[in-house]
């Protein structure tokens, strides 16, 4: 995945506001990027612009070769629904469905056939197996968390997305949600973006990535909790 001289404004004329500006980054496999900065810095339309749903005013996003820029609305329907697999602070399950069936919904959706021995190897990997049958609600918040990591890697996608995955979570589940995002990296050759705030889950990264204003402030690469901490603090006092 790479973007290429991103900008991102809101407004018009006077009133008109660059949420980003020139952002380049570039994500290989195996590769586990962390995201961070204060609020407002450009965190959410960066991943929007990423996903497609907002649309850049200049830059392009290249996934898999492809410019998503371009793409028309069912072409970004269909990035979103199997080519990026993205994961949020609320798990976004649906209540109704069983965990086996909450995770090959992706493949419902995309007319796609649906491969149980895949579903039950991914609910392996999550560590969720034992849970197939049951609904979410019978469910901690962390193994919840884990049925979402399920679904997003059920169509085998170029990019997983985390938007504050432990944000609702104890310190001993983001820990286990946090290893999980790590080993899917390393285990199953995927390229991973993490949104945080949390310093503790930045450092479970490869490198980190500080946006203030809109633009990149500099990366930190193999950092511990308390240099990322000490970086976010820096950024947030630039002028
Ligand atoms: N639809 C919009 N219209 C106008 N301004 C917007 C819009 N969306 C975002 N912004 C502005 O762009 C800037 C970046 O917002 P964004 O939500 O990307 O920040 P963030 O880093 O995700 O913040 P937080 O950590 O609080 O979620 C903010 O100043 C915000 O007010």
């Amino acid at each position: 995945m790479t973007v290429r001289g991103l900008s991102k404004s809101f407004g018009s004329g006077p009133g008109r506001f660059w949420a980003l500006t020139d952002i380049d980054l570039s994500l290989t496999p195996r590769t586990f990027t962390a995201i961070m900065g204060p609020s407002g810095s450009g965190k959410t339309t960066l991943l929007n612009c990423l996903l497609g749903l907002d649309k850049p005013d200049t830059g392009s996003v290249s996934i898999g070769g492809q410019n998503i820029t371009r793409l028309d609305e069912a072409g970004l329907a269909e990035l979103r629904r199997s080519r990026v697999g993205v994961v949020f602070q609320s798990y976004n399950l649906i209540p109704s469905l069983t965990v086996a069936d909450n995770i090959s919904l992706p493949l419902r959706l995309a007319g796609r056939r649906i491969d149980g021995r895949r579903v039950r190897e991914l609910a392996e990997i999550v560590g969720v197996a034992a849970t197939l049958q049951r609904r979410p609600s019978q469910l901690s918040g962390g193994q919840q968390q884990r049925v979402a990591f399920a679904r997003a890697l059920i169509t085998d996608p170029e990019l997983i997305v985390a938007d504050e995955p432990t944000g609702a979570l104890d310190t001993a589940s983001s820990d286990v949600v946090l290893g999980l995002l790590r080993s899917i990296v390393s285990d199953l050759d995927q390229r991973a973006l993490l949104v945080t705030h949390d310093p503790r889950a930045a450092a479970v990264a490869d490198r980190v990535l500080f946006l203030s204003d809109g633009r990149w402030q500099g990366e930190l690469r193999g950092a511990t909790a308390g240099q990322i901490s000490a970086a976010l603090t820096d950024v947030g006092r630039r002028p």
